[in-house]
């Protein structure tokens, strides 16, 4: 095993833990790490700023020209901090031989300097409204791909957790999303860039100005200043991020009893055991024992200072550049070096601050977090779906005849779960086109699981499942899907109104609004859902989502306060209506009966919907779908089959994942086992 580069050392009772800091190197150890980020970054940088210019060019200018206007103003300061004090310098001379006035030119380079201030101001205002503009363009032109892009990745969104993690969505462009931060992230780079380099112009020209020899005192006083930026260490650790930990039992202790005292929720045991006096002579105790600690952990967490040889170094070099200046007093042969140590003092504040910004946005975690922006927008735009590369149509079978299938040795199991948990293991079974099929079982058998591997919600690890004789895994999901109806055991009704929900059960709907109205009052009627519409009606939205509308601390705002957030609910969160589970399993059954009535359905696939309902109107529900079931293949799920059982054309009976019985409900009767259990036990029967 490779050794980690980690250092240990004590800071009081804590031992400190860091890695030495490798700002430009990447994991390998290898600078072509930081050059190869940079290049596989330009590509996507390339791409990004060309879609900008394609969807909104002149905001794009703008805030072009904004972000190189406050990367140039340090510079022009800098400059103007020059001539000012060369004005200082020339009026001082004067005054000397009693001329007291203020010259016109430096009324004027003041007053353009404050004409440049003001205009800095406005500029920043600017890039700030142009920047939100930006993120409102490239999120009204990337947005429909990214719902594309979401939507036909189909069942791959549901069961690929890391594929969801990473999937661009609607936050995309906001604040703290990858657009976002790869928009703000190259602005700030280049801002930096155009700093450091007019700010380094502007210094070279004024060096230019002065003699040889100052020339060389001068710069090599910014060499030292520059090494010591570049090597001396911000924190105890160079500048690395660090862990602690104590193994001091007083400490460790002591901040257990610390927990248990200041957090809420164990009072109400400490309550319960009387354990409120002890515990405050516990920690008295505890805390004379451990005495007098230099330092705690949240403190620990924020200071951890450098070694004070870099730190007299630091400041004498970053914090008093002039005093280092005015060391080289008598080597210099320039008559007026006050001006020349003030400028000396401003070049270092500017660059320093430049040079330090620069390091940060070109660090290799950086430049690799940047990557992961640019890579987390344009990969999955990139990345072709394979539901989307099946272009075999489904078509069903004639008139009056639902799917066949045959599930040939199919395993299953669920994306995170452990070996032994497979929910499906090695199932066959073959149901034949129009036939009515009871899945029964105990609770976790897989009933549910092979339905949603039948309707191409989820996909076998191993084994395949064919319809019509051919995989089920070929054919274009949505055209196999078009002739499903499904009521899942756990069903989601969507935040639109009742009536939209219904609509949304059949896409491509084409009938005038008193045909719909008829269409929809029928499914209602069927599925016994229509108490809860007389009651909440139609329009009624029964779970509208919330809206976040308010500020965020820490970036600026404040507290919001009590009242501010009464009038954003009483503005923006609509009620949601009361629903009992019945009413829902109802309303859901109403929604499957829309599909079932007004779609060419050949499979119907009931899930256990039945839990809030009584018997009699469980009874009902499988009744009416039962009823529809004509030319289509049926399998029901359900705990209670009693009055189904001897209806079914085919029992299937599973137990830990596997199909332990099938057949009819007499044969299966006679076999005395699982189901014959099962069935009994419903029937109130005590087993043999
Ligand atoms: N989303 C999931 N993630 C992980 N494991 C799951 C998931 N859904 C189901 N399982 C597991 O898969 C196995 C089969 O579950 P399934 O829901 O298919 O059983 P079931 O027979 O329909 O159960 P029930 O009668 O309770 O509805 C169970 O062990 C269950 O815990």
């Amino acid at each position: 095993m490779v050794a980690l580069p980690v250092q240990v050392f004590k800071w009081g009772i804590f031992n400190v833990a860091y890695e030495p800091p490798r700002r430009y190197l990447g994991p390998d150890k290898s600078p072509l790490t930081l050059l190869r980020a940079l290049f596989e970054l330009s590509t996507y940088v390339w791409r990004f700023l060309f879609d900008i210019l394609r969807i909104a060019p002149s905001v794009f200018f703008i805030y072009a020209a904004s972000t190189a206007w406050l990367g140039s103003i340090t510079a022009i300061s800098l400059h103007m901090t020059c001539l000012i004090l060369q004005q200082i310098e020339a009026l001082a001379r004067e005054k000397a031989h009693k001329m007291p006035y203020v010259p016109i030119e430096l009324i004027v380079t003041i007053s353009t300097w404050i004409a440049l201030v003001v205009a800095s101001v406005l500029m920043k205002r600017l890039k700030e409204d142009k920047e939100l503009l930006l993120c409102g363009h490239l999120r009204a032109h990337f947005l429909p791909s990214f719902a594309k892009l979401s939507l036909s990745a189909d069942i791959k969104f549901i069961h690929d957790q890391s594929a969801r993690r990473h999937f661009p969505n609607s936050a995309s462009f906001s604040e703290g999303g990858p657009g976002w931060n790869l928009l703000k992230g190259l602005a700030e780079r280049s801002q930096a860039l155009i700093s450091f380099i007019s700010e380094s112009v502007v210094v070279y020209l004024v060096l230019c100005q002065k003699t040889l020899w100052d020339r060389w005192l001068l710069g090599g006083l910014l060499g030292l200043f520059f090494l010591v930026l570049i090597f001396s260490p911000s924190n105890g650790v160079s500048g690395a991020g660090y862990t602690f930990w104590t193994t001091n039992h007083a400490f460790n202790r002591l901040h257990r009893l610390y927990l248990i005292i200041f957090d809420p929720k164990f009072r109400e045991t400490l309550a319960k055991d009387g354990l409120n006096e002890s515990l405050y002579h516990e920690y008295r105790k505890c805390s004379s024992n451990l005495g007098v600690v230099k330092s705690d952990v949240i403190t620990l967490a924020c200071v951890l200072p450098p070694s004070w040889y870099w730190a007299v170094l630091r400041s004498l070099v970053l914090d008093y550049p002039m005093a280092l200046c005015a060391l080289i007093l008598p080597w210099s042969s320039s008559p007026f070096l006050i001006t020349t140590i003030v400028f000396f003092q401003s070049v270092t504040n500017v660059l320093g601050r430049t040079f330090e910004r620069l390091q940060r946005v070109f660090d290799q975690r950086s430049i690799s977090q940047l990557l992961a922006h640019a890579q987390a927008l344009y990969r999955p735009l990139d990345q072709r779906n394979e539901s989307q590369r099946k272009t075999v149509q489904y078509s069903p079978p004639g008139v009056k005849k639902g799917m066949d299938f045959h599930v040939r040795d199919v395993t299953f199991r669920y994306q995170g779960s452990t070996a032994g948990s497979t929910a499906l293991k090695k199932i066959s079974i073959t149901i034949p086109a129009n036939s009515f099929v009871l899945l029964v079982g105990s609770n976790g058998s897989g009933k549910t699981t092979l339905l949603k591997l039948i309707g191409g919600l989820l996909e076998p690890n191993s084994g395949e499942i064919l319809v019509g004789g051919m995989p089920l895994a070929d054919f274009e999901p949505l055209s196999v899907r078009k002739h499903t109806t499904f009521l899942m055991q756990s069903e989601e009704i969507y935040p639109m109104s009742l009536r939209e929900n219904l609509l949304m059960a059949i896409p491509d709907f084409t009938l005038s609004k008193e045909e719909i109205q008829e269409k929809i009052d029928e499914a209602v009627q069927i599925g016994g859902a229509m108490q809860l519409i007389d009651r909440v009606g139609y329009e009624a939205i029964l779970n509208p989502p919330t809206i976040l509308a308010q500020s965020l601390q820490g970036c600026g705002n404040g507290i919001i306060g009590e009242a501010a957030i009464r009038e954003l609910e009483r503005n923006t969160l609509q009620r949601s209506a009361p629903i009992s589970s019945g009413e829902r399993q109802r309303f859901l059954a109403a929604r499957s009966f829309m599909r079932l009535l007004n779609s060419d359905t050949r499979l119907l696939m009931v899930d256990e919907p039945t839990s809030g309902l009584d018997l009699v109107a469980e009874r009902n529900l499988f009744e009416e779908f039962y009823r529809r079931s004509d030319g289509k293949t049926t399998i029901f799920v359900t705990h209670r089959f009693g009055s189904l059982a001897k209806q079914a054309d085919m029992i299937v009976c599973m137990k830990n994942g596997e199909i332990v019985e099938a057949g009819r409900h007499d044969e299966l009767m006679r076999l005395g086992g699982e189901y014959a259990g099962l069935y009994e036990a419903q029937q109130g029967i005590p087993r043999a």
